[in-house]
């Protein structure tokens, strides 16, 4: 058993808290908010993000951040992917005088906006490199409140090194909590973060009425253009056909739990870009993630037609309806089916 920080005490962090703890390790739960971390140290609980939920008495939770990483084998960062690089920045002076390198682990879903880095190079490139071991990222498909309820969830852990990759999987393994191993860290990251792109586009159809044939196509064809962009920023193509691809496409377009659906149903409802923001008060990563990924096709010169709707839909003033724009997603020339070309 080991000393395991967990920074983001959100939905996603405090879920993964209670996981650690459950396998006994010493858990201790970072947040930056006072009241939030004297609840979860006091009543153990965190009603504003995992309601109806009791999280085991031994999780420490603190606002220090010295205190959370001091002598932890692993840090594990959950905050919103904007928040990444800062959050680094504040951890690198703390880790200079740990008595063991630590594994960094993060379990966030997004592209950093203006460098549209993925988050392990975000990490890579800010922490100093004698004071970690490696870098894992955890994804796929997992609602933070099934796992908080012990439902069956699998997982992907990724790393260049693969046992650090397997250290992670032991960590969190138990009888509901299943974490596979990959090596493919550009391709786990990436379909993790543009399959909220098209989880919005599922909650826009669905708040539209259409049915299960349309959600159906938008899986598919979303998945046909996360494969071509994540193939050409050099990710293996079969990730894609994995949990932290096809499975979290499957879990965030077929779930109202998901955010970034809920934010489609509120679009498909006329909500701008920033009364979505505003409404939701937890973070979607997808409504950042249509940008980031709109400028990288543009860039590598990828067709992405559902990724460039949205951006239309919700960066400019083109003024264009989600009923006009699916007409001429449907509208556009013939083509013949594979995976990757077109
Ligand atoms: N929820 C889920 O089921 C899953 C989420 N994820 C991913 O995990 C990541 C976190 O999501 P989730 O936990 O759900 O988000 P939530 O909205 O539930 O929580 C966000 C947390 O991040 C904190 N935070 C926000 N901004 C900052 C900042 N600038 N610096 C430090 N902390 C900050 C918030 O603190 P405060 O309360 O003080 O604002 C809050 O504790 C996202 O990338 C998401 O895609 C991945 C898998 C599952
Ligand atoms: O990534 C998730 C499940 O795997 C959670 O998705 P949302 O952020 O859309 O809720």
């Amino acid at each position: 058993m080991m000393k395991i920080a967990i920074i983001g005490s959100g939905s996603w962090g405090s879920a993964l808290a209670k996981v650690l703890s459950e396998n006994k390790h010493d858990t201790v739960l970072w947040g930056r908010k006072q009241t939030i971390i004297d609840e979860i140290n006091q009543t153990h609980t965190n009603e504003k993000y995992l309601p109806n939920v009791s999280l085991p008495k031994e999780i420490k939770a603190t606002t220090s951040l010295s205190e959370a990483v001091s002598n932890a084998s692993m840090i594990i960062l959950v905050v919103p992917t904007n928040a990444m690089r800062q959050m680094a920045q504040e951890l690198n002076p703390l880790l200079e005088d740990q008595a063991q390198a630590p594994v960094i682990v993060h379990a966030s879903k997004g592209l950093e906006m203006n460098t549209q880095l993925r988050i392990s190079e975000v990490l890579t490139e800010v922490l100093n490199k004698d004071n970690y071991q490696d870098v894992v990222v955890l994804s796929g498909p997992s609602h933070a409140e099934e796992v908080a309820r012990q439902d069956v969830t699998t997982l992907t852990a990724a790393s260049d090194n693969l046992e650090a990759a397997q250290a992670v999987q032991q960590a969190f393994m138990n009888r509901y909590f299943r974490v596979y191993t990959n090596t493919d860290v550009i391709g786990v990251e990436l379909g993790g973060a543009l399959k909220n792109i098209i989880a919005v586009g599922a909650g826009i159809i669905s708040g539209l009425g259409y049915g299960d044939n349309a959600k159906a196509a938008l899986i598919t064809r979303g998945l046909a253009e996360i494969s071509r962009l994540g193939t050409a920023r050099g990710a293996d193509p079969l990730t894609f056909i994995g949990l932290s691809g096809v499975g979290d496409l499957i879990v965030t377009c077929t779930s109202p739990h998901s955010r970034n659906f809920q934010a489609g149903t509120l679009i498909a409802k006329g909500y701008s870009r920033a009364e979505v923001s505003e409404k939701m008060f937890m973070v979607v990563e997808g409504i950042l993630t249509v940008k980031v990924a709109y400028e990288l096709a543009k860039e590598y010169d990828i067709d992405m037609p559902i990724t460039e709707m949205l951006y239309l839909a919700l960066y400019t003033d083109k003024k264009i309806s989600v009923e006009d724009a699916i007409e001429s997603l449907m509208l556009r020339e013939g083509k013949q089916e594979e995976s990757l070309d077109k």
